[in-house]
């Protein structure tokens, strides 16, 4: 039998509960594939890789493979939620909803274990989406082999929607993003002797200052960025001066040309900061697979056509949003489309509290299987 909905929140709690950081999903991968492997077997194939697990339902034809990818890590996030089924591992939660995820992709996957597709589907239940571009690792490993679907869907929860919402849009849903590590090394000394050293806190100051002009001065205001440093790490104490700076950031745009303007204007100031004030300087800016997800026109067109059309739906049209998500990378190989399932809660992606809606489940499960079934018509 397909999963209920009580049987799917209860696999909802169960991998709550179990929240891992990218690529050391093991628990979580060990949980999906018992739920798997209890499904009927008669159209699955299994495969994994490191800790993602893959999928394929074997269809009534063979000439066509619809994917559909979900992400399965959690954040360094201590929860606060107070739930009953809240994190058992410390320091860590499912506070980005991935744990939401996964229970859609198993309950559209249920649903197809027991009523055949007319074309092969292959879902991806893909590692390290927030930390180490899991997805482009999976693609790039070669794994997906002749399972590669040859259009891809994924979803991604979003509070700000009432429980069970699909929101989506044609071209750009979400930014590309790219890690900013800079770290100044200069001389520490005495606070009462600045001449025999070199200041980093003073030299790391200037950059977050000089930073705040890249979006205001070089991009176009009719377009959009975000630089955002989050971590500033100097020194030790007040009369000693720091020898070091370490600032961590990320750059967010709407179209890969802006990402990678950004980025050459972030090196250029770091590294006109280093020769300013005479120190090293160590920069990585890391895009890895956090391409800005651009949803495909055609298989776009369709999903938006079917989500309006059925009255059983919810849809919204949504702005782009300054998320980023490695199913970019996935979405420059593959035609497919990415959208938002509501899940209505006060907080935000990443915050401590965060307690989506489980209702939203089974609203994204019938959506998404209403819409495999009438998009597998058209393809046939
Ligand atoms: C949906 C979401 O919150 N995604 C993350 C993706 C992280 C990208 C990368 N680690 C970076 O910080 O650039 C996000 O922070 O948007």
């Amino acid at each position: 039998m397909s999963l209920s909905e009580t049987e799917l929140i209860s696999l909802r709690r169960k991998l709550h509960q179990i929240p891992e950081i990218g690529m050391e999903e093991h628990e979580t991968q060990a949980l999906l594939l018992q739920v798997i492997q209890a499904m009927p077997q008669k159209w699955l194939e299994i495969k994994t890789w490191k800790t993602a697990i893959m999928v394929h339902v074997s269809g009534q034809k063979h000439d066509y493979t619809i994917g559909y990818r979900t992400d399965i890590d959690a954040l360094p996030v201590t929860e606060a939620t107070g739930l009953p089924y809240a994190s058992k591992h410390p320091g860590k939660m499912h506070a980005c909803g991935h744990d939401i995820h996964m229970t859609v992709a198993i309950g559209i996957l249920s649903y197809f274990a027991e009523h055949q597709p007319a074309t092969d589907l292959t879902f991806i239940f893909q590692p390290a989406e927030e930390n180490a571009s899991g997805g482009k690792q999976l693609y790039d490993a070669g794994v997906l082999g002749d399972w590669l679907p040859n259009e891809i869907y994924g979803l991604h929860d979003n509070p700000q929607l009432p429980a069970g919402t699909i929101g989506c849009r044609q071209g750009t849903l979400f930014a590309g993003t790219c890690e900013i590590h800079a770290h100044f090394i200069g001389k520490s000394g005495h606070a009462a002797f600045p001449q025999a050293a070199n200041d980093m806190v003073v030299a790391g100051a200037a950059f977050v200052t000089q930073i705040q002009t890249i979006v205001s001065r070089n991009v176009d205001p009719i377009q959009s960025g975000v630089v955002t440093l989050g971590h500033f790490a100097a020194g030790t104490t007040g009369n000693v001066i720091a020898g070091s700076a370490q600032i961590d950031g990320t750059i967010r745009a709407l179209t890969q040309k802006n990402n990678l303007k950004i980025q050459q204007r972030v090196r250029k100031i770091a590294e006109s900061i280093a020769a300013g004030f005479e120190c090293r300087l160590e920069l990585d800016l890391h895009q890895g697979g956090y391409y800005p997800v651009e949803n495909n026109p055609q298989t776009t067109a369709s999903f938006i056509s079917y989500m309006k059309n059925t009255p059983e739906v919810d849809y919204q049209t949504t702005p782009p949003a300054m998320t980023g998500e490695d199913f970019g990378y996935l979405l420059a190989k593959i035609p497919g489309t990415m959208f938002w399932l509501g899940v209505d809660s006060p907080y935000s992606l990443h915050s401590e509290h965060l307690a989506p809606n489980e209702q939203a489940i089974q609203k994204g499960v019938s959506a998404m299987i209403g819409f495999i079934l009438q998009r597998q018509t058209e393809i046939n």
